[in-house]
C-alpha cells in the first residue's frame, strides 16, 4: 500500500447527548482517497460518530464533544471554524434519501448555487457531471426537470449522491447508503462506491450492517461495539482483509464470523 495520508484524525473522542455518555476514548485516522467502514451492532453509536466528523452533530441540541477531529491538521471543533464550508468538504448522505421538492437539477444544483452564482451554462456542466459521477444520468437525463420525487428510490439515493458530489466534497460520509433498498438498487449503489473508489481526490466513509458488502468495497474497517455500561467503543481498526480473516479482538471475531457465515 501507498504512503497513507491521513484526512481526518480522531483523538481521544468522548461523545454525550444530554449528560449522557453516548461514545468513549475513540480514536481513529481516516486516510485519504481509501474506503472506511464502519460496522458494529444497533445503538452503539455509529451514527453518532459520523455525524461528528462534519459536525451535523450540532443540529441534534444538547450535545458536548469532548476530545479532537481534526480534518486536514484543522481541530473542526474550534469556534472559527466555517461550519457551512466543513459540511461542503465533508458531505453525508443519510440512509433515507432527503431530496428537496424541487426537480432533478435543482436537487443537484442546490448546494452549488449556495456558494456563490455561475453563469447557466457551468451550472449545467457541474449538475450533468455530478449525475454522471453518480451513474445515474441515463436515467434521468429526460427527467432533468421534473420532480426528484418521482425516481425510484435507489434513483432517489444516487441523485442525493449526486448532490453532495456536485460540490466536490473531499470526503464523502454514507450512513447506510443501502438502507430499504432491494437487492438490485442496492447492487447499483455499490457499484457506484466501487467507481468513486477511483478517485483520488475523494474519501469515503460508510457505515453498513451488511458485512459481506463491507468486504468487497472498504480499504480499512473500524468496529465499533458498546461496552457493559452501555457507552460505544471502538473495540479495533485495521486492513479490512485483516479485520475480517484475522482480527485481533475477541469481540471483532464474534460479531463478523455470526454475520459472515
Ligand atoms: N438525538 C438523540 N438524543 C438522545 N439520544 C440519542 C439521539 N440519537 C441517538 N441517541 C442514542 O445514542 C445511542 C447511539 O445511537 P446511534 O444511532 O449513533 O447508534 P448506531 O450504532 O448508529 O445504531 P443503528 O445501527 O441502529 O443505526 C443510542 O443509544 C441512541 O438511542
Amino acid at each position: 500500500m501507498n504512503k497513507l495520508i491521513t484526512a481526518i484524525k480522531v483523538k481521544n473522542l468522548n461523545f454525550y447527548y444530554n449528560t449522557q455518555k453516548i461514545l468513549e476514548g475513540i480514536s481513529i485516522d481516516i486516510y485519504q482517497s481509501k474506503v472506511t467502514a464502519i460496522i458494529g451492532p444497533s445503538g452503539c453509536g455509529k451514527t453518532t460518530f459520523l455525524k461528528c466528523l462534519n459536525r451535523m452533530i450540532d443540529l441534534e441540541g444538547d450535545v458536548k464533544v469532548e476530545g479532537r477531529v481534526e480534518f486536514f491538521n484543522q481541530n473542526i471543533y474550534e469556534r472559527r471554524i466555517n461550519l457551512n464550508r466543513l459540511r461542503r468538504q465533508v458531505s453525508m448522505v443519510l440512509p433515507k434519501p432527503n431530496l428537496f421538492p424541487m426537480s432533478v437539477y435543482d436537487n443537484v444544483a442546490y448546494g452549488v448555487k449556495l456558494v456563490g452564482w455561475r453563469p447557466k451554462t457551468e451550472l449545467d456542466g457541474i449538475v450533468e457531471s455530478a449525475i454522471k459521477d453518480a451513474d445515474l444520468w441515463d436515467e434521468v437525463k429526460n427527467k432533468l426537470y421534473k420532480s426528484a420525487l418521482e425516481l425510484s428510490g435507489g434513483q432517489q439515493q444516487r441523485l442525493c449522491i449526486a448532490r453532495s458530489l456536485a460540490v466536490k466534497p473531499k470526503i464523502l460520509l454514507m450512513d447506510e447508503p443501502c438502507f430499504g433498498l432491494d437487492p438490485v438498487a442496492s447492487m447499483k449503489v455499490e457499484s457506484l462506491i466501487q467507481s468513486l473508489r477511483l478517485r483520488s481526490d475523494l474519501t469515503m466513509v460508510f457505515i453498513s450492517h451488511n458485512l459481506q458488502q463491507v468486504t468487497r468495497i472498504s480499504d480499512f474497517t473500524a468496529f465499533f461495539q458498546s461496552n457493559e455500561n452501555r457507552i460505544g467503543q471502538m473495540v479495533e481498526f485495521g486492513i479490512t482483509k485483516k479485520i475480517f480473516s484475522n482480527p485481533c479482538d475477541s469481540r471483532t471475531r464474534d460479531y463478523v464470523l455470526t454475520r459472515l457465515n
